[in-house]
């Protein structure tokens, strides 16, 4: 997948717009027997709003004619029962349709949401959040416009303008093909129009999401561009991804304003057409006046179908690329994704091999070469080395977040590329140099470890972890609201409660990544308890710069430009005088400089 900035517009796979329509209308199957009594219903009202006309012909020609007052009352009453059902019965099919239109909406949002959950750490690296947010959000809403026309509208337009052809048809053919006549001419017009729009369309929706991403971004960064003082510049890059999204929505609005004058010149021309020949018709004897009159019903009746099905299809066209950008993102599949018959992880010991791995982030990345180490069950490993040298990529393939393209990862002596993903990371814990806390409560965030955890398994937890004065001397303890992101506490906060958290979640191989290190001296201290009983009876792997917090792991391994270059205990790579003994040295000399 090509990588993505926040500018630059996104690749689109391309469908016929009958495949895309044909996918849309695949999520009205789950339903087909509402859909069976909606179009009952909406036959019964078009076959009474067809019916009207006829019946005013009938009693034109035939009551008013032979001035029959009694026959017109009986006919009158038949005419207002007539409109009552029609009434009666559109308003629950409007009503059942909408549901029906809502509900297939949070499918889609669903699916795309759960669809979106499944897929790999490189769909995520190669797009800003803001972009996804577009497709779950603004894409969504727009399929929405176009389900909500196409169900409630579209599909009864459609029977009225064939009842409406069958009627016409049958009571003078002359007139009828005159009705239609400018129809094809209409059609050619339209769909000249629809190629153009069609592509402006799709580029007002990419300029939309840049839009998006790029406003997502910035808010998210907010407290760099106001430490840096830099809102002027921010607010000139917003102003210029507005301003192309809305340049593109207008020249896409213009393209498509074309189409209303298109249908109104057609529909004058189409009406002088049907008067004129009705005139001559007329006078000539070969039509009653209750006909013209009944056809001049119709013609107002085959035109509001028409006008609507122009408005469905250039909210069709203005909306379609939001379905193409839905069904692009459902259609990529996760790189690392369970084989069918994959074998279900047994409960891990901890035993940890890298066999000749070399990994590539992209063909021009390659974060590591010919990897080799094991690790033993229960063992507390350290990498550690220089930035960038591959320390994180190592975790995030224990974690299966990415899959080796040479060697293989063994746990247990399984190769975890063969194991179900769910089975394998449930076992796992990996805690992130970027401590994540969701805006809830703290007790909630910690209960994320373990769904089903009780309030003293948590407040447990939290004690073991030294995190439970702290927490005690907020307003609401336990409860306190932790808001977006977990700001309303201190970096070093934050890790103390993910630490509780992992170690609710109770895994069998526990990965932590600079996890120690926003947390002060103090606090380091206050913690080295817990963490310690977080490490015991598992295997554990410590990504860590400050080399004091490793001193008494079972084995260090030094990373460099994606090799283990050393490895061995603190003391060992201390007296070898190599790669570790530098990066101590230059720390110990700072710290006591
Ligand atoms: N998602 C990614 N896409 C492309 N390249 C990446 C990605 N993540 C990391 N890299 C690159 O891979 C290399 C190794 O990165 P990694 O994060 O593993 O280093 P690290 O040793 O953990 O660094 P640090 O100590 O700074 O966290 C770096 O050159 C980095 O730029």
């Amino acid at each position: 997948m090509a990588h993505n900035a926040i500018s630059q517009d996104e690749l689109i796979a391309k469908h016929s717009s009958f495949t895309t329509i044909k996918r849309i209308l695949s999520y009205l199957k789950p339903y087909r027997l509402r859909v069976a009594v909606i179009i009952m219903l909406m036959l019964i009202v078009m076959a009474c709003n067809v019916l009207i006309p006829y019946m005013l012909q009938v009693s034109i020609d035939t009551y008013v004619s032979s001035k029959n007052v009694q026959g017109l009352i009986k006919f009158g009453g038949l005419l207002l029962l007539i409109s009552f059902v029609s009434m009666v019965v559109s308003k629950y099919r409007l009503l059942w349709m909408n549901e029906l239109a809502n509900k297939i909406l949070i499918n889609i949002r669903h699916e795309l949401y759960t669809h979106i959950q499944t897929l790999s750490f490189s769909f995520f690296d190669n797009r800003p959040v803001g972009k996804i947010l577009a497709r779950v959000v603004g894409d969504v809403s727009s399929l929405q416009n176009l389900l909500n026309t196409c169900v409630t509208n579209t599909i009864p337009d459609l029977f009225t303008l064939v009842f409406v052809m069958i009627m016409m048809f049958s009571m003078n053919p002359k007139l009828a093909v005159c009705s239609i006549i400018i129809i094809p001419v209409l059609m050619i017009s339209m769909f000249t129009i629809e190629i153009k729009a069609t592509k402006l369309w799709a580029d007002s929706r990419q300029k939309r999401s840049n839009f998006i991403a790029y406003s997502h971004e910035a808010f998210s960064g907010i407290k760099v561009t106001e430490g840096f003082n830099k809102e002027d510049f921010k607010a000139k890059g917003f102003y210029k991804s507005v301003s192309d999204h809305v340049n593109a929505f207008d020249t896409a609005v213009k393209v498509q304003d074309l189409f209303w004058p298109t249908v109104d010149i057609s529909q004058g021309i189409g009406t002088v057409i049907v008067f004129l020949a009705g005139y001559f018709l007329v006078k000539n004897g070969s039509l009653s006046s209750g006909t013209l009159i009944a056809f001049t019903m119709y013609i107002g009746m085959l035109w509001r179908p028409i006008i609507n099905l122009s408005d469905f299809y250039t909210t069709l066209i203005s909306n379609f690329s939001a379905a193409e950008r839905i069904f692009d993102i459902l259609d990529i599949n996760p790189d690392i994704k369970s084989d069918t018959n994959a074998l279900i992880m047994p409960e891990i010991k901890g035993n940890i091999r890298f066999k000749n791995v070399d990994f590539f982030y992209d063909k021009e990345t390659q974060a590591l070469s010919n990897i080799n180490f094991e690790i033993k069950a229960g063992q507390k490993i350290a990498f550690v080395g220089e930035t960038g040298a591959g320390k994180s990529t190592i975790a995030s393939l224990i974690s299966r977040f990415y899959d080796p393209q040479k060697g293989q990862i063994l746990i247990d002596g399984i190769d975890i590329k063969h194991v179900d993903i769910e089975s394998l990371r449930s076992q796992m814990g990996i805690m992130l140099q970027d401590t994540f806390l969701f805006s809830s409560s703290i007790k909630e965030n910690i209960r994320y470890g373990k769904l089903d955890a009780t309030d003293d398994e948590i407040i447990a937890a939290a004690k073991a972890v030294n995190a439970h004065d702290f927490i005690m001397s907020l307003e609401d303890g336990y409860d306190t609201n932790v808001n977006e992101r977990g700001s309303r506490l201190s970096l070093g906060q934050r890790q103390l409660i993910s630490f509780a958290r992992a170690l609710l979640a109770n895994p069998k191989i526990l990965i932590l990544d600079e996890a120690t290190s926003n947390i002060d001296t103090h606090t380091e201290r206050l913690v080295q308890k817990g963490i310690q009983k977080l490490l015991t009876g598992r295997t554990s792997i410590v990504i860590a710069h400050r080399l004091s917090t490793i001193r008494d792991c079972d084995k260090i391994m030094v990373v460099s430009d994606g090799k283990i270059i050393e490895c061995g205990t603190h003391e060992q790579l201390l007296r070898q005088k190599g790669a570790y003994y530098d990066l101590y040295m230059a720390q110990y000399s700072f710290l006591s400089a």
